[in-house]
């Protein structure tokens, strides 16, 4: 079955809420800039409501101090969203201990010769590329043409990304052969804030048999 991480979540209702409709993963977010950001200090209360759901932080090109300040609230798993080298990915690995997964946006075949690079990734989360303006590295609700997967050999585990939404979860999955998938912008009504049933569809629809 399919495994589903759902990011961003602001809310102590909505992250029980996933955790009990059966996300495997709830991502936190602590990127500058982002309708979804929180706090540590938000963070830690949130932590208390994820139930079996392990939870991930996601972070952009973080320095030391900043990992430090995340991994101390115990964190399990750190997503690289921003422009980490695969040196910086290792680093990261070795000095917290933590699983560690690298985000990247593609839209070539060239752009998943450079993912696997990542070789000590413990997941490669596949997204689109953001937008030539945006202000932050992802969660713009962007879909890329899923055939550039075809035939493609992972250098790690990895997972899909960008613009996915209950509506077409299942075809991504069908098309790419995705063994796990992450989204954010594509279960809210309102930019930044996830809606139930929205969260409810999409995890039903991902792990539709
Ligand atoms: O969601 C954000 O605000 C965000 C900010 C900076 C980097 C990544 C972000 N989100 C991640 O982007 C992908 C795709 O999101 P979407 O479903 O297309 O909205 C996903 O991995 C989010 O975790």
């Amino acid at each position: 079955m399919t495994h589903v991480k759902i990011c961003g979540l602001i809310d102590p209702d909505l992250v029980r809420f996933a955790a009990r409709e059966g996300a495997d993963w709830i991502g936190f977010n602590f990127v500058p800039g982002s309708p979804r950001r929180v706090t540590p200090e938000a963070a830690a209360s949130l932590l208390l409501q994820v139930g079996k759901a392990r939870p991930v932080a996601l972070m952009v090109d973080p320095t030391d101090a900043e990992v430090d300040v995340i991994v101390a609230l115990g964190f399990p798993v750190l997503q690289l969203h921003g422009a980490e080298t695969p040196e910086r990915l290792a680093e990261i690995k070795a000095r917290t201990g933590r699983e560690v997964w690298k985000a990247l946006g593609v839209a070539t075949r060239a752009d998943l010769d450079t993912a696997n690079t990542f070789v000590s990734a413990d997941k490669l989360l596949i997204d689109a590329k953001p937008p030539k303006d945006a202000a932050y590295s992802g969660g713009h609700g962007q879909v890329f043409d899923w055939a550039i997967l075809d035939g493609w050999q992972p250098a790690a585990p990895w997972m899909l990304a960008g613009g996915l939404t209950p509506d077409n979860v299942a075809s991504a999955i069908a098309a790419t052969g995705a063994p796990a998938v992450d989204v954010s912008s594509g279960v809210e009504r309102v930019r930044g804030l996830k809606d139930r049933e929205l969260v409810r569809a999409f995890i039903r629809a991902a792990k539709q048999p």
